[in-house]
Order: structure tokens, then C-alpha cells, then sequence
């Protein structure tokens, strides 16, 4: 089985982790003072958005070090007898053969479920403590109110999306160890998508690009466009999740932010999040109702200046309202169905203009009667009895493919 990219290519050392300078500093004291025999008070919690190195930074500098790495990711290690369990004997024994020590590193703390990892916390605090080892916690979002006592007890490091010039870099590297040729413009539409995620960069060029000699622009587009539908749920989720004013209005700007469709994103995904709580989504809708009353009122007169009232509203307007409920760490968030019928309705129109030109040819008639007369006659023979000889019959006169023609008969 060949290996995913993300995994051939992740770095070995810290000389390889891109970007993250100050991180790469802090680990590299800690383990210092460590070596020289100090016992450590804290630990180190890494903090960022997803693929940005976190595990990757922890990994380079145990290899760098010659040190093994104790790995557990809190969210499957459900409770705190498992994690004493565990690691318990292990933070006070040596190492193997081989190495000088070991890395604790305890990945991912915001999975922790509280109420299910009763102890949990207690516990990482605990190995803190007592460990001999240094102790690495990594985390999305360190400012979770249930991650307070572990935040006392560690050096926040927070790192940062990777710079789109950065991602190009990595992923040039990538495509001539692959032997694959690509642009710079192709390369720098997939860095843009992936908005500094770097695991999300590699996996999307390795689908478009694993197996081929050369990569267009044409595959990268399709492929961001792609990348761009996945990330507004983040972006949404984002801006729903905003705990304060400069937080919301910060998804604005972005890279790949798109006022239009985040509007239609985030008016089907209020309800989502806050279905339960009446006062939260009163607010909600209220503050997405004015935005909505702005945006006519920019089309209309084309005073642009109002914008920033328009994104405020659609932002923070929809994070801070009152009574908002906890919300989970996973909601699950529909693709917005007006966007689904959108696609739909643009698939069916060129679907349709095609057969109408189709037919014309054939049938020496104009759109106008092909329009008002023939295709109302085909979408009763396609329901009628003989509706599928029918179907194969336009399908071998035209060269479209039945589910095609059906698209193309429907109503809208
Ligand atoms: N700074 C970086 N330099 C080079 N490669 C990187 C960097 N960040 C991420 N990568 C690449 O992306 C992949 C995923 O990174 P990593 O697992 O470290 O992300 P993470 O920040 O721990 O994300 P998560 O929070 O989702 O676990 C790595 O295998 C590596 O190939």
C-alpha cells in the first residue's frame, strides 16, 4: 500500500517543520533545561488550528533528540484510571534501549469529554507533576473554559495558520520529489484553499496529482472549489462559535471568504446550532434579518460603505446573542439547501439548453415551439407506459444519458 503524503512527506526535524519558529524555541528550552537535569514544573501545550505542525513539531524534536515518544490522544483514552493506568508506571521508568528518554504527549485535550473523562483532567494534571519526562498536551482551542486548570499548568504556545507563500513552498518540494509537473499558479489556488492548513494542502494536491506526470490549473481550481465548500463549515462553525466581537469578525477576512454564499451558509446553520435555545436563535435571525435588509440596500443604492454594518451583523451578529447554549464541539451543519437547488437548477438549465439544441437540429424546429410544445409532450411520454423506450430513444438521438434527459425534463 503506497503511503499517504501527509505521512512520506511529514518532517523528520525541526530543520523541516516550516514556519513556527517560536515553538520550535520553546520546545527546544524546555527539553535543554530538562537534559540538564532540571525537573520540570510544566507543560508545554501547543495550540493551533488543524495541520499546522503540531504533532509534527513533537514528533521532529523526539527524533532530533533521541527521544521516544508516549503518545495518547485524550479523546480516545476515555477516563482517568486509563490514563494513570498507563502512563502511571511509565512517566517514572526509564527508556528503552536506546533512547536518552521520553516525550509524554497527550494529543488533542479539547476532545476531552468532560462529562465522560471525569478525572481525565485531573489525571494529565497529575503526570504533569509527577512526570520525569517533559509533557506535551496539543489542542485546537486552548481557551475552552475545561481546559482552565490544565492551562495553568503549562506554557501556552499558540501557533499559527501556515503563510500561503509557505504552503506553495512545501508543496513544490512535494511535487518534485514526485516528479510532477505544476505551476505556480496552480500550486498557490491550492494553498489559498487550504487557508494555512498544511495537511489539508498535501492531501489535496495528492488527489489531484498521485499517479500523473503534470498537474493544470483546471485540476487545481476544481479542486479548491471543492476545498472551498468543505471549509465553510469550518468558517461558519468558526463565526458561530465566536466568543467574542473580534473573533467573529476576524473569519472575514480570511482568504477565501465569500460574503454571498457565507450569508446563505450561515442563515441555514443558526437554526442548526441553536435549535434548542429560542432566545439565542431569536437573536440570531434578528441581527441575520438586518444584515439581509443592508445587503438589499447595498444592491439597490450601491453604497458599499454600509458593508461593514452588513458583515458585522452577519458575524458577530450571529455568535453573540444572549442565553447562547453550550455548544458541542461537533454540530452537525447541512449543506444549505438553497445552494443544493442552485446547483441543481444550473445543471438542469445547461442540461436542457443542449437538448433543445439537440432536437432543433434534428427535428428542423424552432427553440420557441420546441420550448412550448415538445418538451411538455416528452415529460408526459417519459411518465406514460412506454416512458423508458422513450427515454432510450431521445437518449440515442441526442448522446445524452437518460438520468441527463430526465434533469433536463424536469419542472422548476
Ligand atoms: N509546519 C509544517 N511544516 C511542514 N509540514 C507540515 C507543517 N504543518 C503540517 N505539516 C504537514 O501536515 C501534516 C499534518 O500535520 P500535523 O499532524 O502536525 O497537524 P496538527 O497541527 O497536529 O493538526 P491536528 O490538530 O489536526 O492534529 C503533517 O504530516 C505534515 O506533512
Amino acid at each position: 500500500m503506497s503511503i499517504p503524503w501527509v505521512e512520506k512527506y511529514r518532517p523528520r526535524s525541526l530543520k523541516d517543520v516550516v514556519d513556527q519558529e517560536e515553538a520550535k524555541a520553546k520546545l527546544e528550552e524546555v527539553v535543554g533545561r530538562w537534559l540538564k537535569g532540571e525537573q520540570l514544573r510544566k507543560g508545554v501545550l501547543l495550540a493551533g488550528p488543524p495541520g499546522v505542525g503540531k504533532t509534527t513539531l513533537i514528533h521532529a524534536l523526539a527524533n532530533d533528540y533521541g527521544l521516544e515518544v508516549l503518545e495518547l490522544n485524550a479523546s480516545d483514552e476515555r477516563t482517568g484510571d486509563r490514563i494513570s493506568r498507563i502512563v502511571g508506571r511509565s512517566i517514572r521508568e526509564s527508556s528503552l534501549f536506546g533512547f536518552r528518554g521520553k516525550l509524554i504527549l497527550f494529543d488533542e485535550v479539547d476532545g476531552l469529554d468532560l462529562k465522560e473523562d471525569r478525572g481525565g483532567v485531573g489525571e494529565i494534571i497529575k503526570v504533569i507533576g509527577e512526570s520525569r519526562f517533559p509533557v506535551v498536551l496539543t489542542a485546537n482551542d486552548p481557551w475552552d473554559p475545561k481546559l482552565r486548570d490544565l492551562r495553568e499548568r503549562c506554557e501556552v504556545i499558540q501557533l499559527k495558520p501556515l503563510k500561503e507563500s509557505d504552503v506553495v513552498k512545501l508543496l513544490r518540494k512535494i511535487c518534485d520529489a514526485e516528479k510532477i509537473r505544476c505551476s505556480d499558479d496552480a500550486l498557490r489556488l491550492l494553498a489559498k484553499a487550504s487557508m494555512g492548513d498544511a495537511r489539508a494542502a498535501i492531501n489535496d494536491l495528492e488527489l489531484v496529482a498521485r499517479g500523473r506526470s503534470a498537474v493544470t490549473e483546471e485540476d487545481a481550481e476544481a479542486i479548491s472549489y471543492r476545498a472551498h465548500q468543505v471549509d465553510m463549515f469550518r468558517v461558519v462553525d468558526m463565526a458561530i462559535k465566536a466568543r467574542n466581537f473580534e473573533e467573529a469578525r476576524r473569519v472575514t477576512s480570511l482568504p477565501s471568504f465569500d460574503w454571498e454564499s457565507f450569508f446563505t451558509w450561515i442563515t441555514e446553520s443558526v437554526p442548526v446550532a441553536y435549535g434548542s435555545a429560542p432566545m439565542a436563535l431569536f437573536d440570531a435571525m434578528n441581527n441575520l434579518s438586518r444584515a439581509d435588509l443592508i445587503r438589499g440596500r447595498i444592491e439597490r443604492l450601491q453604497e458599499w460603505e454600509l458593508m461593514r454594518y452588513m458583515l458585522e451583523l452577519m458575524t458577530a451578529g450571529a455568535a453573540l446573542v444572549r442565553e447562547k447554549p453550550k455548544l458541542p464541539f461537533f454540530i452537525k451543519y447541512g449543506y444549505p439547501a438553497k445552494i443544493r437547488l442552485l446547483n441543481k437548477i444550473r445543471a438542469m438549465r445547461q442540461v436542457r439548453e443542449v437538448l433543445i439544441r439537440k432536437l432543433r437540429e434534428e427535428a428542423h424546429l424552432g427553440s420557441r415551439v420546441i420550448n412550448l410544445e415538445v418538451l411538455p409532450m416528452l415529460r408526459l411520454l417519459i411518465r406514460g407506459e412506454r416512458g423508458s423506450s422513450v427515454l432510450a430513444e431521445l437518449s440515442r438521438v441526442t448522446g445524452l444519458g437518460e438520468e441527463e434527459i430526465r434533469l433536463a425534463l424536469s419542472t422548476d
